[in-house]
């Protein structure tokens, strides 16, 4: 996979499931990444082909639950996002999904405390040995691309250093979110320090952070000085922000989400959770789409809420 010039939908827990990965391309994002799942969780699962609707799935033995599903439509552009703390391990997930997916990304980036008391996400960056340990090993005995996802450092000088040994590993891109790990998503992106890990690297970096209308994107590009962009919450808002016609209308691109959603079966929490996320931004849980969708307590409610029963009566009958 390439990794100049491209538009990017950024790992969201919880939100970026197939539906919304495939929403996002159809939109016009060229790299989709999954949420991010797991090493332990991953190691757990069975890899099945679902017949009924076509995917791939990875489900959990005992739970029967799906941790990660994927169709051979995203699989030149669909990144799957690992959080680990350890070589070894990561491998032996990303070898589980690598014939499914165009990449492998390891989450640098998440400061939750369930990702850092695990020794995942943010932790990883005060351990660049590690992080050398778990991205050679990835890269030496995988033959599909394998990049990473970082916050800023403290210093733009050690942001930059960190980048240069992660460019060493051999890694195909990195994407850089421009936050610190104790900014809040309100505090405003430091374009400007992505800027200077894009001066310092050869490969190519992904920028992320505040791009709410197709026009950041040019935006951003010009003011880090790199080609590609990744966006998170301004496609959970409006997927099709990747649209270079402008944004289509919310109601529609929801309604689409909700086709989508039943065409592929997903899990109902996680399509309720991202309708409630759409619902916050625009609206309010407290009207009555809001306390409906809540309320709801299958796909077939959500498409009698939509208007679109006809989609649920194709995926029964087929
Ligand atoms: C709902 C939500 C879930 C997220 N989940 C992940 C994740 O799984 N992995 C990750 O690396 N970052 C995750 N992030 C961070 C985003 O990928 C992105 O770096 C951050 O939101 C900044 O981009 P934005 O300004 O476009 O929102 C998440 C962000 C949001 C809003």
């Amino acid at each position: 996979m390439e990794y100049e010039n491209k538009l990017v939908l950024a790992p969201m827990v919880r939100i970026g499931t197939l539906p919304f990965r495939l929403l996002a391309a159809e939109y016009g994002a060229d790299i989709t990444y999954g949420e991010e799942i797991i090493d332990h969780k991953l190691v757990k699962c069975d890899r099945r082909l679902n017949e009924k609707i076509g995917s791939i799935d990875f489900v959990e033995k005992g739970t029967g639950s799906v941790v990660f599903r994927t169709c051979d439509e995203e699989k030149d552009r669909v990144v799957f996002q690992m959080g680990t703390s350890d070589a070894v391990r990561a491998l032996t997930a990303a070898q589980m999904v690598c014939k499914d997916v165009a990449a492998v990304d390891i989450n640098m980036g998440c400061p939750k405390s369930f990702s850092v008391s695990g020794g995942m996400g943010a932790a990883l960056l005060t351990k660049p040995d590690l992080i050398h340990d778990i991205l050679t090993t990835l890269r030496r005995n995988m033959s599909i691309p394998v990049t990473c996802k970082i916050r800023l450092l403290k210093s733009s000088q050690d942001t930059v250093e960190l980048a240069r040994r992660i460019e060493k590993t051999g890694v195909s891109a990195l994407a850089v979110h421009g936050r610190k790990v104790p900014d809040r998503p309100r505090d405003p992106a430091k374009w400007s320090e992505i800027a200077d890990v894009v001066a310092s690297l050869s490969i190519p970096v992904i920028a992320n952070g505040d791009v709410f209308d197709y026009d950041d994107f040019q935006r951003i590009k010009v003011a880090t000085g790199t080609s590609s962009v990744m966006v998170a919450r301004g496609a959970l808002w409006n997927a099709s922000i990747f649209c270079p016609k402008g944004k289509l209308p919310w109601e529609d691109v929801k309604r689409e989400y909700v086709r989508k959603s039943i065409l592929w079966d997903n899990d109902i929490k996680s399509t309720k959770h991202t309708l409630k996320e759409m619902i916050m931004h625009h609206s309010s849980l407290e009207l009555p789409e809001g306390k409906a969708v809540i309320k709801s307590d299958s796909l077939v409610d959500l498409a009698r809420l939509y208007g679109v029963e006809k989609s649920y009566d194709f995926f029964v009958k087929n």
